[in-house]
């Protein structure tokens, strides 16, 4: 043995042994992450049009030159801005997505995993450890924050499900977690027989944007009464949230009130591989530290619909990483 001490920020060296460097990296992985989301709160991007120096975006953005040199510098670094001499402008991928000049802006997703998501993963051990939830009690900014980030993920999803499930033999929809109303605007549209209701939390049901033949309900799915007489009821992206008890507690409640000629339509990131699709990646992590949850299997899906009293009839891919789990009273 070598009395030489380890070289931690030695280079990676292809040809040696391994090195440390990958490590190092995602160790600090969070120092990138939290500079990304400072950057976008301060307008670092929407700044960086053009090549600027540190000090013309630290004016530009109300900080510090040096603030605006630590951030531009790790920022470069990670790609997403370019070097040229002293300065730095965007890279394409910034400036399409960040800075807030095009229709597809990213920074509502960055601004919920800086205020929600990331305050609940420094509790990231004791939920692994405990398949508990970590997540506090969100406050009305946190709140709408994660409901616009949920609404930019879904929207794609509830634009396919409208499309590509049949409607038509359906009267009234119950939209179960509907959040500010992402999946029932475009099927309400898209569907000019149906009504729906939707029920969310009360704090969130506040702030659904009114529609014709839209109600929204305030309650809690697990404790309140919830609304009967409805012929499909709609479950999307909402079981990932809990774990396998509280999941069965709520198909029990849902089937005392689904219509007894309804269907039942479960839209989630869905496993059916044993490895998550890519895009999926983050969520087996994110819904456990939200709430205990998981990405699941379909099969485990489909025992839980039959321990409930549900009929499983099958699941109709929507474009990766959704589907739609089908079932029946
Ligand atoms: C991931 S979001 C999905 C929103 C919407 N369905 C979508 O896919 O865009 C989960 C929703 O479930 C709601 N939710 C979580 N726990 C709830 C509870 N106990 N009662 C009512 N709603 C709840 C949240 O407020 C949130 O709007």
């Amino acid at each position: 043995m070598s009395d030489e001490p380890q070289r931690v920020f030695a280079p990676a060296d292809e040809t040696g042994p391994p090195g440390p460097a990958r490590i190092i990296d995602l160790m600090a992985g969070y120092m990138v992450s939290k500079t990304l989301f400072a950057a976008i709160e301060v307008g670092l991007f929407a700044a960086a049009d053009t090549a600027r120096t540190p000090a013309e975006l630290g004016e530009r953005c109300g900080i510090p030159e040096r603030s605006a040199r630590a951030m531009a510098d790790l920022l470069a670094d990670a790609g997403v801005l370019v070097r040229d001499g002293d300065r730095f402008r965007n890279a394409p991928d910034a400036e399409t997505f960040l800075a807030g000049r095009t229709p597809f802006d990213m920074r509502p997703l960055a601004r919920y995993w800086d205020l929600v998501s990331y305050p609940a993963w420094t509790h990231a051990t004791e939920a692994f450890r405990t398949r508990r939830g970590v997540r506090p009690e969100l406050d009305k900014i946190q709140t709408e924050a994660y409901e616009a980030a949920v609404a930019l993920v879904t929207a794609e999803t509830a634009a396919d499900l409208a499309r590509a499930y049949d409607f038509g033999p359906h009267r009234r929809l119950l939209d179960v977690g509907g959040g500010i109303g992402t999946f029932v605007r475009p099927i309400l549209a898209a569907h000019g027989h149906l009504t729906a209701t939707l029920v969310d939390l009360p704090q969130v049901a506040a702030v659904v944007p009114p529609a014709d033949r839209l109600t929204a309900v305030g309650a809690d799915l697990f404790t309140d009464p919830l609304p009967g007489g409805h012929d499909v009821v709609l479950v999307a992206n909402v079981l990932h949230l809990f774990p396998p008890e509280q999941i069965t507690a709520l198909l029990r409640r849902l089937r005392e009130v689904i219509a007894p000629d309804g269907r039942l339509l479960l839209v989630d990131w869905w496993r059916t591989e044993r490895v998550p699709h890519p895009s999926a990646r983050f969520g087996a992590g994110e819904f456990l530290m939200i709430g205990g949850g998981d990405l699941y299997q379909v099969d485990e899906v489909a025992g839980w619909l039959a321990e409930t009293g549900w009929r499983y009839t099958g699941v109709q891919p929507l474009p990766a990483p959704s589907g739609v789990i089908l079932a029946q009273p």
